[in-house]
């Protein structure tokens, strides 16, 4: 895939400054909005907070440590579940044909850390402030971007997207930590990256320091590279975000493919999911009702099983690979 296709990096995401957001810049969020309309990915600029950017580099440096462990002290964390525990490289379909996925996975629910859950793995046990400690960060400016979003759309009372994400109700909010083994010369390519997909969330903050995100770039209908940015995070909607502004805010689809065929490099993604509130609902294009909690069990039903994933695979796109596109357009030659 890689080595046929072009190599096109995005030149259209916007930047968006977080200390400007902060300060309720009136300009920045019209400028914040627009991105969630046009592109449905954004960089966000970190630089104005040395704290989020410190708690990156010690994320990724806890991140090689664990990941550098053998197999099978690892797979002493799996705990069967989508939102905690360990999750070992080529458990879930591939973006090439006849691929598995090319990432191994630790992933810590916010919900069990609040309530100091003994489902917590032991790994994640020793490291419990730092690691909760960058999952407030990144939960309290996800959920700053909501307020921004539910302003400018003149939203009010519990029609504010906050709403849907008030504690204590149970959120599937979920930090996920990321990693691609670089690919040995001598062996096939067996596991590749990332399968395409739109994210079962309201909105996803992304860090990573290698090249290998791709969106469907809603401008072009390209597949084209998300180039990684010291001090930048990457922010998209998901699919939550999408439904509730009844498609106005675009949840586009993603991938992780290596830049060249083989991955030279080992590569570190973390991943915060902000989700709404478990029992939060809303209406798929097809105009069915599903609360958030069914979206997201359903959804991983889909992903897991490769027999159901080109009958059900729009699931996974949410419906929009086509549908949004045009849905896109329309939001930009009305404008
Ligand atoms: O690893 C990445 O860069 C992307 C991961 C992703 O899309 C996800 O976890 O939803
Ligand atoms: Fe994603």
């Amino acid at each position: 895939m890689a080595i046929t296709e072009p190599i096109i990096v995005s030149k259209s995401l916007p930047t968006i400054h977080l200390d400007l957001l902060r300060a309720e810049n009136d300009m920045e969020s019209k400028k914040l909005l627009s991105a969630c309309r046009i592109q449905g990915f954004f960089y966000l600029d970190l630089t104005s907070d040395s704290e989020i950017c410190k708690l990156w580099e010690g994320m990724v440096a806890r991140m090689k440590d664990y990941f550098e462990q053998p197999l099978e002290v690892k797979m002493q964390d799996s705990r069967g579940s989508h939102n905690y525990g360990y999750i070992p490289v080529g458990t879930e379909p591939g973006p090439k044909p006849e691929t598995k996925d090319g990432y191994e996975t630790l992933k810590f629910s916010r919900r069990e850390f609040l309530k100091g859950s003994a489902d917590l793995t032991t790994a994640v046990r020793s490291e419990a402030d730092y690691f909760f400690s960058f999952i407030m960060h990144a939960h309290t400016i996800t959920f700053m971007i909501l307020e921004r979003l539910s302003t400018q759309l003149g939203l009010t009372g519990s029609s504010r997207f906050e709403a849907d994400h008030a504690d204590p109700g149970p959120s599937l909010s979920t930090l996920v930590l990321l990693h691609y083994p670089k690919h040995n010369n001598a062996t096939a390519l067996t596991n590749v990256g990332h399968l395409k997909h739109t994210d079962i969330s309201t909105l996803t903050f992304l860090l990573a320091k290698q090249w290998g995100l791709q969106f469907l770039s809603p401008e072009t209908n390209r597949w084209e590279f998300l180039e990684p940015r010291p001090g930048h995070a990457i922010i998209n909607v998901g699919n939550f975000l999408r439904f509730r502004s009844g498609g106005e805010m675009a949840s586009i689809v993603h991938r992780v493919i290596p830049l060249k065929e083989r991955q030279d490099e080992d590569r570190y993604s973390i991943v915060y999911l902000l989700r709404t509130n478990d029992d939060a609902s809303f209406n798929d294009p097809t105009g069915k009702k599903w609360t958030a909690k069914e979206w997201h069990d359903y959804k991983y039903e889909v992903f897991q099983s490769p027999t159901t994933l080109d009958a059900k695979g729009q699931i996974l796109t949410a419906m929009m690979e086509e549908n949004d596109k045009m849905v896109v357009r329309e939001g930009i030659t009305s404008e």
